[in-house]
């Protein structure tokens, strides 16, 4: 009898540890809708603090897994838990205390169009705090707005009134209004020019440096992957085929992964990585040419 308790204890002892250093594990997961099977036995950890990026063909399940995560898609089989808790729950209550950690910013920014930036930033808090003060709900609002990198102007605008760039900053902005732990971003550089891009991924990096973040980035930027991912998490085949750094990638004899980080694009970024690497290292501006 006490023996079994142990088992029981020490099992509890290693999901503790497990989830202080994997935010988020997903087991045996398989999605499908009708007869198209998404994934199948795919597993997945991902660790305290670290950006990883997720990469895959279009329609490799990506978003769908992401979505699975949040709890926005109910897999057919497996187990997810985030921060130790299962999300397959399908009582959102159940789950509360888990779903206030995490912020997403949607691909478009899903900004609600008849709120203002402001008033788009509140919704979360008004959500999970509605004892909150209004004077506090600005305060904090114009707060996320600048953790954001928006100017305190953005505040009272509609989302129709902002640039690309600037929608995908007000939807950051709401997204960390809970002060979340984990940020999921689904292709947050997608039709950002490259100036823009970059500096959407600088602000990722230092959020995440700054707050401790964990983020899970769907990506198929290049340059995002190899200049502020840590790892980078591969879907191909309904499952995730490899999770690692970019250069332990480049050596696994996959066609997609060698045709993706070593084709012509692959080998550009990993160069314009290496000369910023380069640059650094010289302690010289990046944006010197001369
Ligand atoms: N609600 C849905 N109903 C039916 N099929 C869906 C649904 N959501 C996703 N799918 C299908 O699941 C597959 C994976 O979609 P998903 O959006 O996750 O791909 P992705 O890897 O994010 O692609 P992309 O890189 O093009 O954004 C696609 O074939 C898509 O058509």
């Amino acid at each position: 009898m006490s023996d079994a308790r142990d088992q029981v204890d020490e099992r509890a002892v290693a999901r503790r540890d497990d989830y202080g250093k994997y935010p988020i594990v997903v087991t045996g997961l398989k999605n499908s809708f009708g007869e198209q099977v998404v994934h199948e036995d795919l597993d997945l950890k991902v660790r305290k603090g670290e950006i990883i990026g997720v990469v895959g063909g279009s329609g490799t399940g990506k978003s769908v897994l992401m979505r699975s995560i949040i709890g926005l898609q109910i897999p057919d089989e497996g187990e997810i838990e985030v921060f130790g808790r299962s999300i397959m729950d399908t009582n959102p209550d159940d789950v509360i205390g888990v779903r206030d950690r995490w912020g997403v910013l949607f691909q478009g920014g899903a900004l609600f169009s008849t709120l203002t930036v402001g008033e788009n930033i509140e919704v979360p808090l008004k959500q999970y705090y509605p004892e909150l003060d209004p004077e506090l709900l600005h305060e904090i609002a114009r707060y996320k707005l600048k953790l954001a990198g928006l100017p305190a102007d953005a505040l009272n605008k509609y989302p129709s009134e902002l640039s690309g760039g600037m929608k995908k900053r007000a939807g950051l902005a709401r997204a960390l209004a809970l002060d979340p732990e984990l940020l999921f971003l689904d292709e947050p550089t997608a039709g950002l020019d490259p100036i823009g891009a970059a500096a959407f991924d600088k602000q990722t990096e230092e959020l995440s440096q700054t707050l401790g973040l964990t983020v899970f980035l769907i990506t198929h930027d290049l340059d995002t992957l190899h200049e502020i991912c840590d790892r980078v998490a591969v879907l191909a085949d309904k499952k995730v085929i490899a999770v690692d750094t970019i250069t332990e990638l480049m050596k696994l004899d996959h066609p997609w992964i060698q045709e993706y980080f070593n084709g012509p694009r692959g080998r550009a970024a990993l160069s314009a990585q290496a000369l910023t690497e380069l640059r650094k290292a010289m302690d010289k501006p990046i944006d010197d040419d001369a």
